[in-house]
Order: C-alpha cells, then structure tokens, then sequence
C-alpha cells in the first residue's frame, strides 16, 4: 500500500509518500508561499536530485493537484499512475477530548475538526483544507486523520485541569490538551527501545523544539504533563509565540493599546517569542549567530529561550520526583548543539553530565550525547512525524478496506 502524507499548514504543506511494504519513502516534499504567485515546490524523489519550481499556486487545492502531477510525472515521479496512492494521512494538530486515536475521515471527523478552529487558529484550518483538497483530487481513497493531542490523552486531571471556574471546562472543554502528541510518542518509544528498557519502568522527558516547541513528562509510559495547553501557545518560548506569560497582561494590553481580540491573539501568536524579543529575528540559526557577534537583543532572546526550557525540564523532574532520560528532537533540539550544552551544563544538579564530543558530532541519526557517568541518558532522537502518521493511516486504511465480521 503506498500511503500520502500530509501536514497542512496555513500557506505551507509538506508531504512524503511511502511504501508500506517496506516503510520506505519514496519521495518527500513541500510547497511553499501557497497563496502566492511565487509558490515555491521543493520535490525530493528517493535516491535522485531535489527539483525546485516556482509558479503561482493559489490554494491547497491547486497545490495538491501539483503534488499529484509531479508524483506521477515520467521524469520525476515515482509513481506510474494516481490510482498508486492508495490512502492518505495528515497531521491534525487539534483533536479536542473527542479523539485519543487516529481515525478515518467522515463527515463527521471534518465538523469536528472545523469545530476546534478557535482552539488552533495557527493549524486546524490548514488541515482541513488538506483534507478537502486530497478530496477533491481523490474521492475515492480513505483519508485518515491523526492527531497531535492524542497521545496526551493520558493525562491525570491534575496536569490537565485549568485552576479557573469549572464551567469552562463543563461547557467549553477549557483545559489542557497538550501537542507535539505524535513527536513526543515517536522519540520515546524510541528512547526507550535504544537503551533497552521498557518505556512503562523510566522517567522520561521528552523536548520538542522546532518552531513551536513543548516539552513532555512521561510516566509509566504515558504523557503524564506537557507544556502545551488548551492551544500551543501555552510554555516555552517559541520562534513567534510567547509561551507563558502572566494572563493579566491580556486585559492589560488590549486596554492600553486599544486592541481587539483577534490582534491581542495574533500578537501573542505571530509577533512574540524569539521573533519580539530579537526584534524581528524567528530563526534559532539567524539568533545563535546574531548573538555571537554581539548583538544584545539577539543574546536575551536566546538566554530567554534556553532559560524557560531549563525551568521546565526542572519542573517535570520534580512532577515526577525523578529523570532518567532526557530527549531533544526537532529543529532546534536536532541540530544545536549549543543549545543543548546551555541547557545540560546546568541541570548537573539533576545528574546530567554532557559528552562534549558527541553532542557536537555532526549526524543525523539517533544518539546518545551524554557521558557514560551521567546519571541520567541524555539522547538526541530526530522526530518521524510522518512515519508514525503513516504507520496509523495503514492500520486504518486497512481495517476499511477488510470490513469486519
Ligand atoms: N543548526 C541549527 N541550529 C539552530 N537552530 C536550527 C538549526 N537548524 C534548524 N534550526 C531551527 O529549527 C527551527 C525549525 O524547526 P522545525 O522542527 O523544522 O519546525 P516546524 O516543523 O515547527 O516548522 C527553526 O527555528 C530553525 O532555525
Ligand atoms: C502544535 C504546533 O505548535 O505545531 P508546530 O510546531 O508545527 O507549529
Ligand atoms: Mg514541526
């Protein structure tokens, strides 16, 4: 079965195609710009030369259609017809309380999906538009949805509940839902099969920091708290959005600078973080090497950063009275090493003792980075978002076309 998967962003959309009798992938791209006339398509088959193309893609829709003709092209596709892709999976970012699991796609998933709009304004809508396009291109192949909450469906009321009046929770689900769900479930499992423990019997914490960052306590095998809340906006500092701030400067703000509701939300959203502090840098890269030449507003927002992921990793190791291991994954937490040096030189008071050597070794595979005396494993497991999505709309895909008795 050769399975498509799709993450939607608002004007971006990545895509892999795999084989899933063999997990292999068999070409891997994105469009970006989608809205623009200068859409960019970036098409890597396996084992060939990426193609690059800029041409006006207007919507999800069109791009794609664009994907599908490219897959399917003599030269550099990798499929000889369309009726190849067999199913398809995208990456849902918010699943509310609904779903604790991957599921196919019906018209009832989609008004769901539509219905949690308000709570991940940065990321819904985009899957959806996904999912409608993939519709429009192939009616008739089963879609399955996964989403990014659902492994943190584990968590204890204790970690979840808000401590404000209970009838936001009773009538609008007011709590935390926690994302990153597929990423953070991935490089733990993962942990724990490269140590050689059952996941069940360690301490785990896992971070996740590309773009948007949370990080993850795992107990007993389970999401047991995550920094992310009701939307991913809540925790660490990220490239263009605040984390934790006190909520009193919400009110504050929109009285003083006179803003409506939709600005206060995209302030905190796109204009914070990394972006706010740096005045105008998002980019981990851009900072670390702004910082390094002197520039002070470049240095607090990285110092910032590296500071609230400190407090946090501090603050699951005593929710769970212990770390045994200790994960970094995505953009930032794959590739700098100089971010992960100012975070574990001083958690030695948790028994965390880097090896210098192999945290800055260039690699891009799963390995340990701290030193054989250290208290607790220290790994740097890059994610695979789109294998474990690929691995569900499988399972999925195949129950529906097996009905059972
Ligand atoms: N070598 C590096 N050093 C520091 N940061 C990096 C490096 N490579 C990538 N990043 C950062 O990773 C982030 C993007 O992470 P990624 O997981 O791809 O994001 P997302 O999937 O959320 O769009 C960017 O801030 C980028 O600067
Ligand atoms: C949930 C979330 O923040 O996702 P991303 O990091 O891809 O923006
Ligand atoms: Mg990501």
């Amino acid at each position: 079965m050769n399975i498509l998967v799709i993450n939607a962003g608002s004007s971006s959309l990545k895509y892999q195609v795999f084989d899933m009798t063999t997990e292999s992938v068999l070409a891997r791209g994105k469009v970006e710009r989608i809205g623009m006339e200068t859409a960019m398509l970036t098409h890597e088959p396996t084992g060939r030369p990426e193609l690059r193309e800029v041409s006006e893609i207007l919507d999800h829709t069109s791009a794609i259609r664009r994907v599908l003709r490219i897959l399917i092209d003599p030269k550099e596709g990798v499929l000889r017809s369309i009726e190849e892709v067999h199913a398809a999976g995208h990456r849902v970012v918010h699943g509310g309380e609904a779903f604790s699991g991957s599921v196919k796609v019906d018209d009832k998933v989609k008004e769901e999906i539509k219905r949690l709009f308000d709570l991940a304004p940065l990321h819904n809508p985009g899957a959806l538009t996904g999912i409608l396009a993939v519709e429009a291109n192939l009616p008739d192949i089963p879609q399955v949805v996964v989403f990014d909450t659902a492994f943190h469906q584990t968590m204890p009321p204790v970690a979840f509940r808000y401590p404000i009046p209970n009838v936001f929770y009773r009538k609008h689900g007011v709590r935390r839902y926690g994302f990153h769900g597929t990423s953070h479930q991935y490089v733990s499992d993962r942990a724990a099969e490269l140590i050689g423990k059952p996941l069940e019997q360690m301490k785990m914490i896992t971070c996740h920091i590309g773009n948007g960052g949370s990080v993850t306590a795992i107990l007993d095998g389970k999401s047991f708290d995550t920094s992310m809340g009701m939307t991913p906006l809540e925790g660490l500092m990220m490239g263009t959005r605040s984390g934790d701030i006190d909520p009193a400067i919400v009110p504050f703000a929109m009285d003083k600078e006179d803003l409506s509701l939709n600005e206060v939300n995209s302030m905190l959203n796109k204009h914070s973080g990394l972006f706010a502090v740096s005045g105008g840098m998002g980019d981990m890269r851009e900072i670390i090497e702004a910082a390094g030449e002197g520039d002070r507003n470049a240095k607090l927002a990285f110092d910032m950063y590296e500071y609230r992921l400190r407090k946090y990793i501090g603050a699951y190791a005593a929710a769970m009275n212990g770390i045994d291991t200790l994960v970094f994954t995505a953009g930032v937490g794959e590739n700098s090493a100089y971010l992960r040096k100012a975070v574990c030189d001083k958690l030695t008071f948790l028994g965390i003792q880097l090896d210098d050597s192999a945290n800055e070794a260039r690699s891009r595979d799963d390995r340990r980075i701290s030193s054989p005396d250290s208290r607790v494993e220290v790994w740097v497991i890059p994610t695979n978002e789109e294998l474990m999505i690929a691995r569900d709309t499988f399972r999925e895909a195949s129950k529906a076309l097996t009905p059972q008795a």
